[in-house]
Parts: C-alpha cells; sequence; structure tokens
C-alpha cells in the first residue's frame, strides 16, 4: 500500500525496534503561505518510530513498545495541537504544528524518555505521515 513506507535509516546498532500508530489531531498554520492549511482542519497522522542501541533493558527490550505509544499517541491523540503551548506556538516557524515540528518533537519526546534509561537506546527516526501524499523523515544528527 502506497501509505505504508518505511524509510530505511542507516546505523551501525545491533538492535532496531519500529512502533507505528495513529493520531487524531487538528492543527492550523499561522503563516499565509500555507493558504488553506492556516484554517483549523484535522488529520489522522501515521507515525513510524525508530530506535536502535546495542544493549538491551532488564527487561530483554530496548524500550517497551507500550511505553513509546503512551508518550506520543496521550500526548496528541484528540488533540488541538497548536493548544499545546508547552511545544507549540503561533510566533515562531520552529514552533508551529508542521509536519517536520511534529517529526522533531515526537523525536524529543523519546529521545529524552530513552535518555532516562541505563542501557541508552537512541531514537534515530521519526516518520510522520500528514495526509495519503504527504510525509516527513526527522533524523537526528549524529552525536560526534
Ligand atoms: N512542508 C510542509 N508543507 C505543508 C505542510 C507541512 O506540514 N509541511 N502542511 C500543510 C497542510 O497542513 C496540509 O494539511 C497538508 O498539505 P497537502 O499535502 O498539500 O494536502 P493535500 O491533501 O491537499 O495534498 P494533495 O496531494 O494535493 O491531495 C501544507 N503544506
Ligand atoms: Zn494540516
Amino acid at each position: 500500500m502506497l501509505q505504508q513506507i518505511y524509510p530505511q535509516v542507516q546505523h551501525d546498532f545491533q538492535y532496531e525496534l519500529n512502533k507505528d500508530m495513529t493520531i487524531a489531531a487538528a492543527h492550523y498554520i499561522p503563516h499565509e503561505d500555507a493558504g488553506q492549511c492556516q484554517y483549523i482542519h484535522g488529520h489522522t497522522y501515521f507515525i513510524n518510530i525508530t530506535i536502535a542501541g546495542d544493549e538491551l533493558g532488564d527487561s530483554g527490550f530496548l524500550v517497551n513498545f507500550r511505553r513509546v505509544k503512551e508518550l506520543v499517541h496521550n500526548r496528541f491523540d484528540h488533540s488541538v495541537l497548536n493548544n499545546d503551548k508547552a511545544l507549540f506556538n503561533d510566533e515562531d516557524g520552529n514552533f508551529f504544528p508542521s509536519t517536520e515540528v511534529i517529526a522533531r518533537t515526537v523525536y524529543e519526546i523519546i529521545q529524552a524518555e530513552l535518555d532516562s534509561l541505563a542501557h541508552k537506546p537512541q531514537c534515530v527516526q521519526v516518520f510522520v505521515r500528514e495526509t495519503p501524499t504527504s510525509y516527513v523523515v526527522y533524523r537526528p544528527k549524529k552525536k560526534a
């Protein structure tokens, strides 16, 4: 199916985990370049999160799939993204809830959780599909 592509990410880790989820949410892009998207409308976002690492936790997991879903789905599902002022605002394009910013924000939420784990898994890619014809892939810069 056209919508279910999974872009590959290059890494040297031994384990790679992927978690898929969908999120129903509304947003608007407060910029004239957004055309009709300046006005509030909704999407069913499809999100794929890729986490990798060389070591597992005591549970035998890189990270619990359920926890990955909780962190993102519980925060955003059936919400108006622009109302989440801790993450988004109407003043700075780096914080409008565009597909790009949503992908980066999901990465930041996930990586903050992973940083609390002793075995240090890494979020290596976040894929966000906003519409049947539009998606973004966010990959963090490799740490030096
Ligand atoms: N680079 C970006 N461009 C646009 C974004 C975005 O997040 N990043 N968002 C929008 C709108 O929010 C819109 O919902 C999606 O736009 P678009 O792909 O144009 O939607 P369509 O379903 O109308 O696409 P068609 O392929 O023409 O059917 C706009 N741009
Ligand atoms: Zn939109």
